[in-house]
């Protein structure tokens, strides 16, 4: 089994059991719940740098990315740097995450925030919009496209916006659905790990312009930006790059204020 088909099997799990011991109506009394949510889409359109920068600990691919970095201090960091919006991985088992960094982060900024998770179920899109996000993610490569639709239309109904992933033209072609708002295209591929910039350029024409375009992984020079920037593409996903140095916040501002 891949490690992408492993991550989905254990979320499965999680979520059967998350579901019995809270259900999803409690989560429905949690005050973000009615929260109305700040939209990235509009952020990306009317930014010319167009960061999402992102907070993660580790990942199957990178075990010690930044092992202690506290949410609080790092979101901070990312708000001040001048990020169109931030992603948290809540994901515990294999990015070390947790829904808690998401409420910390909620606490802490007021840019758009991005529940970057493996969403399978319904329960998880409350459970973003209760803890505060703004942005769920829609992973192509683990989902049928029934299932994208239903799972993107549930969060359009609360009012969060859908960034669906894809690594290829197969897995674009079958998750085009009106209730996406952005489409990513991930330079990792989840079940080997290998990046390559070039996924995003050759997929970029095939997006429908409707979509506004993200870059996903793998960036680390400005130069690579420019060079998707001409391709179409309006936001840039970003972890690594900034988690990886002592200072994520300081290090996005330098990225930032060089692509401006
Ligand atoms: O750290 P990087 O290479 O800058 O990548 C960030 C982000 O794109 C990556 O974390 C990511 C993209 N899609 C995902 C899906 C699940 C978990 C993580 C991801």
């Amino acid at each position: 089994m891949n490690i992408l088909d492993k991550i989905a099997a254990r979320k499965r799990e999680e979520v059967a059991f998350l579901k019995e011991e809270v259900p999803a109506e409690s989560l429905q009394l949690l005050p973000h719940f009615n929260r109305r949510c700040i939209s990235l889409k509009e952020n990306l359109k009317n930014s010319s740098t167009g960061i999402i920068a992102e907070f993660k600990r580790r990942s199957p691919s990178h075990p010690e990315i930044n092992l202690e970095a506290d949410a609080a201090t790092v979101t901070a960091g990312y708000e001040t740097a001048g990020a169109s919006g931030i992603s948290v991985l809540t994901d515990e088992e294999f990015f070390g995450g947790s829904l808690d960094d998401l409420a910390i982060a909620r606490e802490t900024v007021k840019l758009p925030l991005l529940r970057k998770d493996f969403m399978i179920d319904e329960y998880q899109i409350i459970e973003a919009k209760a803890m505060g996000a703004d942005v769920i993610l829609l992973i192509a490569a683990i989902l049928k496209p029934d299932e994208i639709k239903t799972l993107s239309k549930k969060a359009k109904d609360l009012g969060l916006e859908v960034l669906l992933e894809v690594h290829n033209e197969e897995e674009l072609k079958n998750a085009i659905f009106d209730t996406v708002d952005m489409i990513g295209v991930n330079n990792r591929n989840l079940k080997t790990f290998e990046v390559d910039l070039q996924t995003s350029k050759d997929l970029a024409e095939k997006i429908p312009n409707q979509f506004v375009k993200i870059s996903e992984s793998g960036i680390s020079e400005t130069s690579a930006i420019t060079e998707l920037q001409k391709s179409g593409f309006k936001g840039f996903l970003i972890g690594g790059n900034f988690m990886k140095t002592e200072d994520p916040g300081k290090s996005a501002s330098e990225f930032i204020q060089k692509l401006k």
